[in-house]
C-alpha cells in the first residue's frame, strides 16, 4: 500500500523551498519572543498601509480600553478601604461613594472606549485583507511565464493564496487583540505593583507556562499544516477530479471512480492520522502548560495569604488584588491566546511574505529600452530554450527568419517543440542561448508588456473565460476597444451565427456555474478564442492549433479568413493538418526541439523527407478508395 502511494502521489515529498519555512517553525521560545516584535510590526505595517487611520483609532482605543481598566481597580481599593473602615455602616457607605463614582464612570468609559476599538478593527480587518490580495495578483499577474513550470513557485503561489492572504487579516486582528491583552494586563500588573511589587512578580511567573503552551502548540499546528500542504492540494485536486462537470463523462466511461476513491482514501487516511497526532501533542502539551499555569496561580494566592498574614498588606488592598488578579487572568487568556494567533499566524504570514519576495526576484527585468514597434521582420538566431526542471531542451539551436506579410508554418510530431518556438516568437519565453529579435531588437531587452501588446494569440489550451460572448471576443484588446469590430471578428472566425443562436446573443454568459450560464461545445469555445485573436488585430498572430476542434467547413472558413488578413502581418501557424499550410511562404519541421527540414511546401515534397512523408500518410487518408 506505501509503495502504492508513492508511486500515484508524487507531490508527497518535500520540496527545496520547505526547508526555510521548517526552520523558522522550528525555532525555540525564546527566539521566537525575539520574533514576536517583528511580525507585529509587520502586522501593523500592512495595517498602517490599509488605513491609517483605524489603525491608530484600533490600537489607541485598546490602549486608552487599558487604562480605564487601571482606574477602576484602583479607585475600588478607595470603595474597599471605605467600607472595611471602622464606624458606623451608614458613615462607611457614605465615604465609599466618591470612589463608587469613580469606579461607575471607569467602568463605562472602558466599556465605551473597548466598543468604539472593536469598531476600528471590525473596519480594519476588510481593508487589510483586500491590500494583500492586490498585492498578490499584482504579482501573479505580472510574474514570468516561466515561473509557473517550477512546481516550487506554483506550492508557494498557492499557501500564500489560499492562507497567507488570511494570513494577514487573522495576523492584525491577533496583533490588535494582543496589544488589547497586553494593555490589560499592564492595567492590572501596575494595580498590583501599587498594591505590593511581590504580587507583580508573582503574577509574571503565573504567565510563563500558559504563553510557553499556547506558542507550543501553535508551532504544532503549523508544522504539520506545512507539511500537509502537498498532500492538500492532491486532495483538492481528486476532490475536483470527483465532483466536477468536466471530468463527470470521462471518469464514468474510463470506469475511473475506485481508482479515484482509493486514491482519495490513501491521502485522506494520511491526513487523518497526522491531524489526530498533531491534536494528541497540542493537547500534552496544553496540560503540561496547564498544571504549571496552575501551580503558579496557587503560589500566587499564597503570596498574598502571606503577605496579608505578616500585614504587610490592608485586607482593601488584598482584596484589590484579588480582583486585579481575575481581570489579569482575562487579560493574560486573552493575551495568551493572542500571542498564539500571531505567532503561528506569523508563520502563516512569513509563507505570503516570502512569496512576495521571490515573485520578486521573478518579474522581468527593468530595462531602459522602453517599446519595440510592431514589427517588420523577426529573426530567431540559434536560440535554445530550457524548461525548468527538465534535461532535454525543448527548443534547439532553432534560427529562422519571417517578415511582415509572410505566414510561417511549424510542423512536426507532438513534442517536438513547435509551441516553445512560438512562445519564443511571442516573447512569453526568452532564449537560454541565442536570440529572438524584432527588427534587430533583442526581445530579452524589451519590456515584456511592449511586445506582447503587437501580439495576438489562439493558443492550443485556451481557457474558457466565464463571461459573456462579447467580453470573451472583447478581451482581445479590453484596453482599448475597437467599435463595431467584435461582429467583424466574429464574423471571421465563423462564431458570429453560434452566437447570435445563443439564448442573449452576444451578451450569453458563458459558464455554467452561474444562474443563466451556457456552455458551449469545444469548437465553438475554439471559434470565440479565434474571434478573440482576430478582434486584437495584432501585427504577429499565432496560432497553435487553432482549428483542431472545428468542422470542416469552419476550419476552411477560419484558414481562408488567415490568409485574407496575412499581407498586414506576421503569421505563425501550428497545425497537424498539414493541408492547410501547403500556402504558407515557409515550413519548418521540427524533430527534438530542432529544425529539421524548411521550405515551402513544393520545395519540402520534392525533398522527400519528414515532411513529404507526414503530407503524403495525410493525404493518402483522403484518397484511397
Ligand atoms: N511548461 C513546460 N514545462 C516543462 N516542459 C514543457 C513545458 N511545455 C512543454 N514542455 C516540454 O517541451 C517539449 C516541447 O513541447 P511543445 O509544447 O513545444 O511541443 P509541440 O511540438 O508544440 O507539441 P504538440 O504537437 O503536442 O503540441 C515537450 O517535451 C514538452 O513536454
Amino acid at each position: 500500500m506505501a509503495k502504492a502511494t508513492a508511486a500515484a502521489l508524487p507531490e508527497l515529498t518535500a520540496s527545496w523551498w520547505e526547508s526555510h519555512s521548517v526552520a523558522l517553525a522550528n525555532v525555540r521560545f525564546g527566539a521566537m519572543a525575539k520574533r514576536l516584535p517583528v511580525v507585529l510590526r509587520q502586522a501593523i505595517g500592512i495595517a498602517w498601509r490599509a488605513s491609517p487611520r483605524d489603525t491608530v483609532a484600533a490600537l489607541l482605543f485598546n490602549l486608552l480600553t487599558g487604562v480605564a481598566t487601571a482606574f477602576g481597580l484602583l479607585a475600588t481599593r478607595g470603595v474597599l478601604q471605605a467600607l472595611f473602615a471602622s464606624g458606623a455602616t451608614l458613615d462607611r457607605v457614605r465615604a465609599a461613594v466618591p470612589s463608587l463614582i469613580v469606579v461607575a464612570v471607569a467602568t463605562a468609559v472602558r466599556s465605551g472606549l473597548s466598543i468604539i476599538a472593536g469598531w476600528a478593527q471590525a473596519r480594519l480587518e476588510p481593508q487589510v485583507l483586500t491590500t494583500a490580495e492586490r498585492r498578490l495578483f499584482e504579482l501573479t499577474t505580472q510574474v514570468k511565464l516561466a515561473a509557473f513550470d517550477d512546481a516550487g513557485f506554483s506550492d508557494e503561489m498557492e499557501r500564500a493564496r489560499n492562507r497567507g492572504s488570511l494570513a494577514v487579516q487573522f495576523l492584525t486582528r491577533g496583533a490588535i487583540d494582543l496589544t488589547a491583552g497586553l494593555a490589560g494586563l499592564a492595567a492590572t500588573a501596575v494595580t498590583l505593583a501599587l498594591l505590593h511589587p511581590v504580587l507583580l512578580g508573582a503574577l509574571l511567573l503565573a504567565s510563563v507556562p500558559a504563553a510557553w503552551a499556547a506558542v507550543r502548540a501553535a508551532r504544532l499546528a503549523y508544522l504539520s499544516n506545512h507539511a500537509r500542504t502537498s498532500r492538500r492540494r492532491r486532495l483538492w485536486m481528486l476532490a475536483d477530479l470527483m465532483a466536477n462537470r468536466a471530468t463527470a463523462a470521462e471518469l464514468r466511461a474510463f470506469t475511473m471512480r475506485p481508482f479515484l476513491l482509493r486514491e482519495y482514501d490513501i491521502m485522506a487516511g494520511a491526513e487523518t492520522d497526522t491531524e489526530l497526532e498533531v491534536v494528541r501533542r497540542q493537547t500534552m502539551t496544553r496540560l503540561v502548560g496547564g498544571v504549571f499555569s496552575g501551580l503558579a496561580t496557587f503560589r500566587v494566592y499564597v503570596a498574598l495569604g502571606v503577605l496579608l498574614v505578616d500585614h504587610r498588606l490592608p485586607l482593601a488592598a488584598a482584596g484589590t488584588a484579588v480582583l486585579a488578579l481575575q481581570a489579569a487572568r482575562t487579560a493574560l487568556a486573552l493575551a495568551v491566546t493572542n500571542v498564539n494567533r500571531v505567532y503561528e499566524e506569523g508563520l502563516y504570514f512569513n509563507d505570503y511574505t516570502d512569496f512576495l519576495a521571490r515573485a520578486g526576484e521573478r518579474m522581468p527585468p527593468v530595462t531602459k529600452q522602453a517599446t519595440v514597434r510592431p514589427p517588420v521582420t523577426v529573426t530567431v538566431r540559434d536560440a535554445t530554450l530550457h524548461y525548468a526542471e527538465t534535461d532535454a531542451p525543448a527548443v534547439l539551436g532553432a534560427t529562422l527568419t519571417v517578415r511582415r506579410g509572410e505566414t510561417i508554418a511549424l510542423v512536426g510530431e507532438n513534442g517536438s517543440g513547435k509551441t516553445s518556438l512560438a512562445r519564443l516568437i511571442a516573447g512569453l519565453y526568452h532564449p537560454d542561448s541565442g536570440t529572438v529579435s524584432w527588427d534587430g531588437t533583442s526581445l530579452s531587452t524589451v519590456d515584456p508588456q511592449d511586445v506582447w501588446r503587437h501580439v495576438a494569440m489562439v493558443s492550443q489550451e485556451y481557457w474558457h473565460w466565464p463571461f459573456t460572448a462579447e467580453r470573451n471576443i472583447l478581451l482581445g484588446t479590453h484596453d482599448e476597444p475597437r467599435d463595431g469590430l467584435i461582429e467583424v471578428a466574429a464574423r471571421k472566425a465563423g462564431a458570429h451565427d453560434m452566437i447570435t443562436g445563443l439564448p442573449a446573443g452576444y451578451g450569453t454568459l458563458l459558464s455554467r456555474n452561474f444562474a443563466g450560464g451556457q456552455e458551449l461545445s469545444g469548437g465553438q469555445w475554439q471559434r470565440l478564442a479565434a474571434a478573440r485573436a482576430f478582434y486584437r488585430d495584432a501585427p504577429v498572430l499565432i496560432c497553435d492549433e487553432p482549428s483542431a476542434a472545428l468542422d470542416a467547413r469552419a476550419e476552411h472558413a477560419l484558414f481562408a479568413a488567415l490568409r485574407a488578413g496575412a499581407a498586414e502581418r506576421i503569421t505563425v501557424l501550428i497545425t497537424h493538418r498539414l493541408a492547410n499550410v501547403r500556402h504558407a511562404d515557409h515550413i519548418y519541421v521540427m524533430r527534438d526541439g530542432r529544425i529539421v527540414e524548411h521550405g515551402d511546401h513544393p520545395e519540402l515534397l520534392a525533398a522527400g523527407g519528414t515532411y513529404a512523408e507526414l503530407f503524403q500518410l495525410q493525404a493518402t487518408g483522403y484518397t484511397a478508395a
